[in-house]
């Protein structure tokens, strides 16, 4: 086999769709032979940029690409102090370039490469939410009409946190500023929401909610056996992970099948609730757990349990993670939802390539490796922008922080 080394690895920041999207290039000795790979934590992009640059590129020039498994336990081990979304988002990012020039080496996209296509097509589900269930009602027959059959209903944000008029709630003196929610009116407007859903739509529709680590563990367990009667395909971050050995007493109490993972970190977080088997779908964001090589072996884990996969698939993910993790979606024989938020033409325009959704399911093209490129300028038209955090400043009624 051919040697051939890390020559660079190059980092871009670009926020085409609203967020800001981190990208990796590594780059070889071999002219013109180069992957990309998501490395994407919106909320502290620089942080990441920073392990890369200054940490991961030193470290790993002129080492051989072929060596992916072993760099990455470099990557991992070489900070002593390890796991986190900032150092795992940098790993992934390499990790994912590392694959994309494997595929390419191979001439194979990466689903072949991981033992070929279980199915042609990936089902996706969308996300509707509204100020009033008729909003949400008009999103869900839209999407309906595109072909789409799974979709995540919400009433307002997350903590149904909507229009005031509604939401009527006293704030004690000089509360600070907050996405303030009132857990009653969230749970009350989820319940008469999805009444609605399934008296106006009808039951030829698989629906799912995420309650977004909003509620207290009694109202959970309340609230999750009220959403039974509507037979929703998942309910996702149920608890926060924090919490995750509650899902035992969920697991024994509901019916309703349990998606969990998308603030995964750590591989502690998951391995006990899918050895019980409390959760059903695995939901963690492929570049906050260290990229596809973590990730193939979660999928594995999970597969030997039952528990499907239902990655995290939202805007703060670049074309190129999502990518990426459809390549499991495909390969994967437990495979079981992908969240998808779809790309705007900004986006299509900085990542030639990008999956594209027919009917509700979602495909691949061919190319080697992951198949989406980076386009260094065009993103240089959309340059990373200040990021509003203020929806995650969640709060009771009387200002108490909620950390989702
Ligand atoms: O499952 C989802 O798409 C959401 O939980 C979002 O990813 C989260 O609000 C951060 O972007
Ligand atoms: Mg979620």
């Amino acid at each position: 086999m051919k040697a051939i080394t890390i020559r660079d690895i190059k980092v871009f920041v670009t926020a085409p769709h609203g967020n800001n999207l981190v990208v990796v290039r590594v780059e070889t000795s071999e002219p013109g032979l180069y992957g990309v790979g998501c490395a994407t934590f919106t909320w502290r992009c620089k942080a990441v940029v920073t392990a890369i640059e200054e940490y991961l590129c030193p470290m790993l020039k002129g080492r051989s690409v072929h060596d992916i498994e072993d760099i990455w336990q470099s990557m991992m081990g070489s900070s002593y102090w390890r796991n986190g979304p900032v150092l795992n988002n940098a790993l992934s990012g390499v990790d994912e370039a590392l694959w994309d020039i494997k595929g390419k080496l191979a001439g194979m996209p990466l689903y072949s490469l991981f033992g070929g296509k279980c199915r042609e097509g990936i089902a996706v589900y969308r996300h509707a939410d509204g100020n009033s269930p008729e909003a949400v009602e008009e999103k869900i027959h839209a999407f309906m009409e595109e072909g789409y059959r799974y979709i995540r209903c919400h009433m307002g944000t997350y903590g149904g946190n909507f229009d005031g008029s509604i939401q009527k709630m006293v704030h004690p003196e000089n509360a600070p500023a907050g996405a303030y929610y009132s857990t009653r009116t969230y749970m009350q407007s989820v319940i008469r929401l999805f009444e609605r859903i399934r008296s106006n739509v009808g039951w030829n529709l698989e629906i799912m909610h995420d309650i977004h680590e909003r509620l207290s563990l009694a109202d959970t367990l309340a609230f999750v056996k009220e959403l039974e009667q509507f037979k929703p395909f998942f309910v996702e971050d149920a608890l926060p992970p924090e919490q995750v050995n509650y899902f035992e007493y969920l697991r024994k109490q509901t019916t309703v099948p349990l998606a969990m993972g998308e603030l995964f970190t750590h591989p502690i977080e998951w391995r006990t609730a899918v050895q019980n088997q409390w959760i059903d779908f695995i939901r963690c964001h492929l570049s906050d757990i260290g990229g596809l090589t973590p990730a193939r072996k979660l999928a594995a884990f999970c597969e030997s349990y039952q528990v499907r996969t239902a990655w995290h698939g939202p805007n703060d993910l670049s074309p190129i993670g999502m990518a990426a993790q459809m390549h499991l979606d495909l390969s994967s024989p437990n495979f079981g939802i992908q969240e998808f938020a779809g790309f705007n033409e900004a986006e299509e325009e900085v990542f030639p390539g990008c999956p594209f959704t027919k009917d509700g399911y979602a495909y691949l093209n061919d190319r080697p490796g992951i198949g989406v490129d980076f386009d260094e300028k065009a993103a240089a038209k959309y340059p990373p922008m200040e990021m509003d955090f203020s929806w995650l400043f969640s709060r009771l009624e009387d200002g108490t922080a909620v950390r989702p």
